[in-house]
C-alpha cells in the first residue's frame, strides 16, 4: 500500500482553485447552521416562559420542548467538519455530505446526513462499480476554512473540461492516522473505510460479530453503527437505548467523545463491572478466582444457593403468641415451601406466597385456640397482627428470608457449609478458591450478583417506593440543572422553574439516565467491545440487556487476556443464539505502522502460527529500537528513554507499557523526572497526560503516538497468556515502538528492532 500519498496530484494551483471554489459553499452551510441554532434557543426560550393550559398543551409543549432540546445538542456538536465530502453525479447533480442533513426555508436538502442512503456512495463506491458517480470529493476543513480537497475521479469523461485528475481518497485517512493522538478517540466520519462501512450500515437485527486484528478500527467502527443505528431506527432504538460495553473505565473515558460528535447522545457506556446498579467492584483477586466465578456451572451455584435459603425445619417450630403457643410443624412448611416454589416468581417475591400460606395455617390455629369462628375478614386482621409478632416474624425469616443479591452471595462465600451445598459440581480446590469474607467485590463478582438478582428480585421493601420517588425526584432537578448548563441559551431561565416542569414527567428524563440506573432495563441494541475478555457468566448479564438480541459483538480471538475469556466466537455465542450470528472480519491495520506490525510478529506467530496479521495502511521508514541496560539501569534508562519519547511527540501522547510488579517503583521514578505522568489509569484523566505508565491489562483498547515496552521477557513470565499480552503491548503505537531490557529479549521478538546500544 501507499507509503506518502500526497494531497493529490493535481498541479497546486488547481488545488488552490478548487479549495477557493469549495468556501462560498462551506460558508453557506455553516450560515445555515448558525441560523438554526439561533432560531431553536429562541423557541426554546420562549418554550420555557409558558406555563399553564390544559393537560393536552402541557403535554404537547414538553413534547416541543424534548424535540428541541435534542436538536440543539445535536447543533451544538458539529461544527468542527460539518461538511467533508461532495459527490458529482452523472448529469451533474452534486451532494454534500456531513455530520448531519440539513435543508433551507424551502426544504432544499443542502447538506446528507453521512448515514442517509443517500450518503451510501461516498464510502461505497469503488472505481469497479461506480454507479452513476463521476467524482468523489473528500473536502478537509479546519475551524470553518476549506484546507484542502482530494478527489476520486471515476469517470474522466463525464466530468466538465479541465477539472479532471486521477485523483485518490487516501489524503484524508492518511492525514488523520498521522495526526498526534490526544488522549481520546476521535470520529472517523469523513474517512470510513468500505469494509468498515459494510460494518456500520449492517441490518440491526441478530448478532453481527465483527473479527479483527489490532488496529483495524473495531471499537471506531462499532461506534459509528450506534450512530448510525440510532439515526436509521431512531423510532425503535430512541426509547430503549443503546449500550456499549467496554472493557475498562479509561477505555471508555478514551472512546466517549466519539458519539457526541456524531450527535448521538442516547448511548450508555459501561464496563462489565458496571452493569448492576450500586455495586462498586474495587478488589482484585487471581486469575484462578476469576476464572471459577466466570465459569457457566456458576449459574447453577446461584440457582442452588438461593434454593437452598428455601428451607424446611427440621422439628416442629413453637411460637409464642398471645400467650398461647402455636405449633409449626415440617409438612406445613413443606407444602407452603412447595406452594411457593410453583408460583415461579423471583425468590423475594415467592416469599409473599410462603408467608401468606403459613399466616393463613397459624390464623387458623390462633382462631380454633381462642375457640372462635372468625370470618374471612376477621382472619386477614389476625394474620396481619401474626406477621408482626416477633416469634412469627423470626421463624418466617429463618425458613424463607427477605434477600439481597449481596447478601446471597456474601453469605454464600463466607460459609463453606453453604458453599459445598450449593456448588456441588465444582471440585474442592475450586470451592477454596470462591471462599471470602469481607473483602470488596471484584469484577467477576458482579455478573454472579447480576445472577442473584435475577433469581431473588426485588426485595419487599414498603420504604422502597417513597424512595424511589424521592431519588427520582432529586434526579430530574440535577438533570435539568445539567441541561440548561449545556445549553448555555442567551436568554436567562430560571433552573427552577425548569426543574418544575420536568417533575412528574418522566418520559422527558433522559434515556440514559434511566437505563443506567435501572438492572432490569432492555436495550434495542447491544454493542460489546473487547468482547473476547468476557466470561460465561459475564455474557449471561449482557445477554439479559439484550433480550432482542439485537448485538454488535467486537473484538480479536488473539487478543485474548482474560483466563476467562473467549477462544472462539461460536462457543462464546453458541449458546445464546445457536446459529444465528453472522460476523464480519476487518483485515486493514490503521494504527500501526508495518515497521510495528513486523515487530509484533513473532509474539502473533507464538499464539497461534495460523493467526494472519492485519495488513497496515502506511510505513513510517523508522524500526523500533530496543536498549539492553544493565538491572541496575533499567529505571534511570527508562526515565531517559520516556523523556526522549516525550520530547519526540511533542503534544502527543508515550504510553510505557511495565510488568505488573514494576508498576509503583517505576511510575513514582518517571513521575520524578517526567512532569505530567499518570499512574492510576483507572483515573479517567490518565490519558491526558503526555506519558502514561500502563501495565498490559490496562492497555487493551488505546493506542499511543510512542510506546515503550519495560522488560518483555518478564511480561511473558508474569502471566499464562504472555505472548497474548506482549502483542497487545506492541501493537499500541501510532508511529514509534521502544523496548528496554536486561536479559535477552525472549525469541519471538529477536531480530524485531534495531538494538540501540
Ligand atoms: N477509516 C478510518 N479513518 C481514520 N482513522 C481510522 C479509520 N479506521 C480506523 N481508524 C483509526 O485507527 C485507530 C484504531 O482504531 P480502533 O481503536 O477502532 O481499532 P481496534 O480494531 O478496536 O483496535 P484494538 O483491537 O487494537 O483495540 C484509531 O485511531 C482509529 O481512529
Amino acid at each position: 500500500m501507499d507509503t506518502d500519498v500526497t494531497l493529490s496530484n493535481r498541479p497546486a494551483g488547481a488545488q488552490d482553485d478548487a479549495v477557493r471554489a469549495e468556501q462560498p459553499y462551506i460558508s453557506r452551510l455553516y450560515e445555515r447552521l448558525d441560523l438554526l441554532r439561533e432560531r431553536t434557543a429562541a423557541r426554546l426560550a420562549e418554550l420555557y416562559k409558558q406555563r399553564g393550559g390544559t393537560h393536552q398543551a402541557v403535554w404537547d409543549r414538553e413534547a416541543f420542548v424534548a424535540r428541541d432540546v435534542e436538536r440543539l445538542e445535536r447543533l451544538g456538536t458539529v461544527d468542527r467538519g460539518l461538511c467533508f465530502g461532495r459527490l458529482d453525479f452523472d448529469g451533474r447533480a452534486t451532494s454534500y455530505i456531513g455530520r448531519i442533513g440539513l435543508s433551507d426555508d424551502d426544504y432544499e436538502t443542502m447538506l446528507v446526513d453521512w448515514r442517509a442512503p443517500a450518503a451510501e456512495p461516498f464510502y461505497r463506491a469503488t472505481a469497479a462499480a461506480p454507479g452513476d458517480l463521476v467524482r468523489r470529493r473528500h473536502i478537509q476543513t479546519r475551524r470553518r476554512e476549506v484546507l484542502a480537497v482530494d478527489d476520486e475521479v471515476f469517470d474522466q469523461d463525464a466530468l466538465p473540461a479541465g477539472s479532471a485528475g486521477t485523483l485518490r481518497g487516501e489524503a484524508a485517512l492518511l492525514a488523520s492516522l498521522t495526526a498526534n493522538r490526544t488522549g481520546r478517540m476521535s470520529d472517523i466520519v469523513a474517512t470510513i473505510q468500505a469494509e468498515q462501512d459494510r460494518i456500520i450500515r449492517s441490518p440491526l437485527a441478530g448478532v453481527l460479530v465483527v473479527q479483527g486484528g489490532p488496529g483495524t478500527g473495531k471499537t471506531v467502527a462499532a461506534l459509528h453503527r450506534a450512530a448510525y443505528l440510532l439515526y436509521t431506527h431512531r423510532d425503535r432504538l430512541s426509547e430503549k437505548g443503546v449500550l456499549v460495553v467496554g472493557p475498562n473505565r479509561t477505555f471508555l473515558h478514551y472512546i466517549d467523545q466519539v458519539l457526541p460528535s456524531l450527535g448521538e447522545t442516547g448511548v450508555v457506556l459501561s464496563t462489565v463491572g458496571q452493569l448492576v446498579p450500586g455495586v462498586e467492584p474495587t478488589g482484585a483477586e487471581p486469575d484462578e478466582t476469576a476464572v471459577v466465578k466466570g465459569d457457566p456451572r456458576m449459574a447453577e451455584v446461584i440457582a442452588t444457593a438461593v434454593r437452598d435459603r428455601q428451607r424446611v425445619p427440621r422439628e416442629e417450630q413453637v411460637l409464642r403468641v398471645d400467650r398461647t403457643e402455636l405449633v409449626l410443624d415440617a409438612a406445613t412448611c413443606r407444602s407452603a415451601r412447595t406452594k411457593a416454589r410453583r408460583s415461579r416468581r423471583p425468590h423475594n417475591a415467592a416469599r409473599r406466597v410462603f408467608v401468606r400460606t403459613l399466616l393463613d395455617e397459624l390464623a387458623e390455629q390462633h382462631a380454633r385456640r381462642l375457640g372462635e369462628v372468625i370470618d374471612e375478614e376477621d382472619l386477614a386482621e389476625l394474620r396481619g397482627e401474626l406477621q408482626s409478632e416477633p416469634d412469627v416474624a423470626a421463624v418466617m425469616d429463618e425458613l424463607w428470608p427477605s434477600l439481597t443479591p449481596q447478601q446471597l452471595v456474601a453469605d454464600l462465600f463466607a460459609d463453606p457449609k453453604r458453599l459445598a451445598a450449593a456448588a456441588r459440581r465444582l471440585d474442592p480446590a475450586e470451592r477454596e478458591l470462591l471462599a471470602r469474607d469481607d473483602a470488596a467485590w471484584t469484577p467477576a463478582d458482579v455478573p454472579l450478583l447480576d445472577e442473584a438478582a435475577e433469581a431473588l428480585g426485588p426485595v419487599d421493601d414498603p420504604d422502597a417506593a417513597a424512595r424511589a420517588e424521592r431519588e427520582r425526584e432529586e434526579a430530574e432537578v440535577r438533570y435539568a440543572q445539567e441541561l440548561l448548563d449545556q445549553l448555555d441559551l442567551d436568554v436567562p431561565v430560571d433552573p427552577a422553574l425548569v426543574a418544575e416542569r420536568y417533575r412528574g414527567s418522566p418520559t422527558h428524563r433522559s434515556v440514559v439516565d434511566r437505563a443506567s440506573a435501572d438492572r432490569e432495563w432492555s436495550y434495542g441494541h447491544v454493542i460489546v467491545d473487547e468482547a473476547q475478555e468476557l466470561s460465561p457468566m459475564a455474557w449471561r448479564m449482557v445477554m439479559r440487556r439484550a433480550p432482542g438480541r439485537s448485538m454488535t459483538v467486537v473484538g480479536d480471538i488473539a487478543q485474548t487476556g482474560a483466563a476467562a475469556g473467549a477462544r472462539s466466537w461460536g462457543q462464546v455465542l453458541e449458546p445464546f443464539v445457536p446459529g444465528r450470528w453472522r460476523q464480519e472480519t476487518l483485515t486493514v491495520n490503521y494504527r500501526t505502522p508495518t515497521e510495528v506490525m513486523d515487530a509484533a510478529a513473532g509474539a502473533l506467530r507464538a499464539i497461534d502460527p495460523d493467526l494472519v496479521p492485519p495488513e497496515s495502511v502506511r510505513s513510517t521508514g523508522r524500526s523500533p529500537a530496543a536498549v539492553r541496560v544493565e538491572p541496575d539501569g533499567l529505571t534511570g534508562a527508562v526515565v531517559e528513554l520516556a523523556t526522549e519519547e516525550a520530547d519526540a511527540v511533542a503534544s502527543g501522547r508515550v504510553a510505557v507499557i511495565v510488568p505488573a510488579a514494576r508498576l509503583n517503583e517505576l511510575h513514582a521514578a518517571i513521575a520524578a523526572d517526567v512532569p505530567a505522568t499518570v499512574s492510576r489509569v483507572e483515573n479517567p484523566e490518565a490519558l491526558d497526560a503526555t506519558v502514561t505508565v500502563l501495565t498490559v491489562g490496562q492497555v487493551k483498547g488505546l493506542e499511543f503516538d510512542s510506546v515503550l515496552v519495560v522488560e518483555p521477557a518478564e511480561m511473558l513470565r508474569e502471566s499464562s497468556h504472555g505472548a497474548t499480552d506482549l502483542y497487545v503491548a506492541l501493537t499500541r503505537p501510532t508511529q514509534r515502538l521502544g523496548l528496554a531490557h536486561t536479559g535477552d529479549l525472549p525469541d519471538m521478538l529477536q531480530g524485531a528492532a534495531v538494538e540501540r546500544r
